[in-house]
């Protein structure tokens, strides 16, 4: 096996949940917390950014428009999440996907403006369970990373972050077994290493879909695993932070 030098990511995707007082919470907990094994990236709802001041994390957006900048009322510039602060934005989550219509070319244009504006992408694909049942995973989750790969090309994947988030296991506690997350991780993995061994090796890879602090422990011990996308247990600051202190050491 290749040696790599992955450092783990634990996101938090606080989704349209949250306040003041959550944020406060949150710095307050990880102040006194030892997370130099790992990076941790919280991602609130757009007008929480501008409420923490004193994290020892990092904040990220929770999606940017394709466009720079201009006359599209409730959207939110690129540019505006770095004046922010933001070192992340996540792209393609499965509920944009879905609420939004975007589709694998639309995600593709995001992750080429987040790259040029020096954002890491934390892009995301995974598959419904009817596209599992009917055997068409590696086919669906192959289509969404090509669509990437054909935009912005494999060198990029160098300053993308991937996260594999199969629909049916978020917000539902239906985790994918440790054995399920390994799978789609090694396939991605091979599928980024037939254009490039290395960046393969290097790219980090984050399971999504309903990870607790209770299962965090045994997902992220799989090889492929390297942290996660955190829902519904980023806010609670206890399991978020017990989450983290999971990630690979
Ligand atoms: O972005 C996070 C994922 O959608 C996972 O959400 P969840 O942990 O609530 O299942």
């Amino acid at each position: 096996m290749q040696t790599n030098n992955r450092r783990p990511i634990v996101a938090g995707n606080w989704k349209m949940n949250g306040n003041l007082a959550l944020i406060k919470q949150v710095e307050e907990l990880f102040s006194d917390a030892d997370i130099s094994h790992v990076d941790v990236v919280v991602c609130p709802p757009f007008p929480y950014l501008g409420g923490f001041n004193d994290s020892n994390f990092a904040l990220g957006g929770q999606n940017i428009s394709h466009y720079e900048s201009g006359a599209h009322t409730g959207e939110t510039a690129v540019s505006m999440l770095k004046e922010m602060n933001c070192q992340y934005v996540i792209l393609g989550h499965s509920e944009r996907r879905a609420d939004n219509n975007e589709s694998n070319e639309l995600v593709a244009d995001k992750v080429e403006l987040a790259l040029a504006h020096k954002l890491i992408p934390l892009f995301c694909i995974g598959e419904p369970e009817d596209i599992r049942e009917s055997g068409q995973l590696f086919d669906f989750i192959a289509a969404q990373i090509d669509a990437v790969i054909n935009k912005v090309g494999i060198a990029a994947f160098n300053d993308i972050v991937i996260a594999y988030e199969p629909i049916w296991a978020i917000g539902t506690g239906k985790t994918a077994s440790p054995e399920q997350a390994q799978e789609v991780h090694a396939f991605i993995r091979q599928h980024l290493a037939k254009q490039d061994s290395n960046i393969a090796n290097q790219c980090v890879i984050l399971y999504g879909g309903s990870v607790k602090g209770s299962n965090a422990v045994e997902l992220f011990s799989q090889p492929d695993v390297d942290g996660g996308l955190i829902g519904g247990a980023s806010l609670n600051p206890e399991d978020f932070l017990s989450i983290c202190l999971a990630a690979k050491r």
